[in-house]
């Protein structure tokens, strides 16, 4: 079986349930499935099981390996994660940290190190930033090289939370084109994302979560409509169709 695989998990916090018997559509390889929904839903949380940072019950499985059972090293090789929220306090400048990101799952080692953590910040746009301190760089900035850091080890699967939030337009234009050029590589991409204007854009499949549960999925015009939007998430929104076929939503209030 090819993909990411995620089946009846279920989590909790303390004795808190979180998570319930969460089964998604199979992921495959090529497709960007952007996760939605409400504050709290459980996406970030997902992501976390996906990622095996956090206890689960249930099965996550990669190409029909239980992610769960894999070797640390092997599975930080296998999948890219992108936090919601970025560490501060380091001492690195911004081509130190992408190597420290590299090694941690593979044996590239000096000058092949260097220079692979160079293209992938070239790649992205912010070569210019490799000798600036990770501490001075701005939100946004620091939000891409968080991305760098998450491609660096060219994962299979790469788990990306609200990878947008600080960015500019332009940056969050070349952000999404970047995850369809990641997934058009082979891999299998992740992404939460709040804005649904942009995930009916650049999203294969719309995985809508809802209190700990899968609430519906299919590709964004299947899943963005009036009525599941009023329902899910309390807006009034109107969905239209362009010429391409992609739609755009527009929300115009509460409920
Ligand atoms: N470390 C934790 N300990 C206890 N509860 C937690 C922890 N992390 C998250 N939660 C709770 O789990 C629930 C789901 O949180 P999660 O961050 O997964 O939601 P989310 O859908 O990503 O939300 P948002 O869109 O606001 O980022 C929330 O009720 C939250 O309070």
């Amino acid at each position: 079986m090819t993909g990411l695989c995620v089946s009846d998990v279920s989590l909790h916090y303390g004795p808190r349930p979180i998570l319930h018997g969460l089964t998604l559509p199979d992921l495959k390889p090529g497709e960007v499935t952007v996760l939605a929904g409400p504050n709290a839903a459980g996406k970030s949380t997902l992501l976390r099981a996906i990622a095996q940072l956090a206890p689960y019950r249930g099965n996550i499985a990669l190409d029909g390996e239980d992610l769960a059972r894999m070797p640390i090293r092997r599975r930080a090789r296998l999948i890219g994660v992108m936090p919601q929220t970025l560490p501060s306090g380091s001492s690195l400048v911004v081509l130190e940290s992408v190597i420290a990101a590299l090694r941690a799952g593979s044996d590239a080692l000096g000058l092949q190190a260097d220079e692979k953590a160079m293209a992938v910040l070239e790649r992205l746009g912010i070569g210019d930033l490799a000798m600036e301190p990770l501490d001075q760089l701005s939100g946004g900035q620091r939000q891409m090289v968080s991305l760098a850091q998450a491609i660096v080890r060219d994962p299979r699967v790469l788990l990306l939370d609200e990878p947008t939030s600080a960015l500019d337009l332009a940056r969050q234009v070349r952000l999404l084109g970047e995850l369809r050029a990641l997934a058009a590589e082979g891999r299998i991409v992740v992404a939460v994302l709040h804005d649904l204007a942009m995930a009916a854009q650049w999203a294969d499949r719309i995985v809508l979560m809802h209190r700990g549960a899968l609430h519906s999925s299919g590709q964004p015009a299947t899943v963005l409509t009036p009525d599941l939007l009023a329902q899910v998430y309390g807006v009034r929104a109107r969905v239209e169709r362009c010429s391409q076929g992609r739609i755009t939503v527009m929300i115009d209030g509460e409920v």
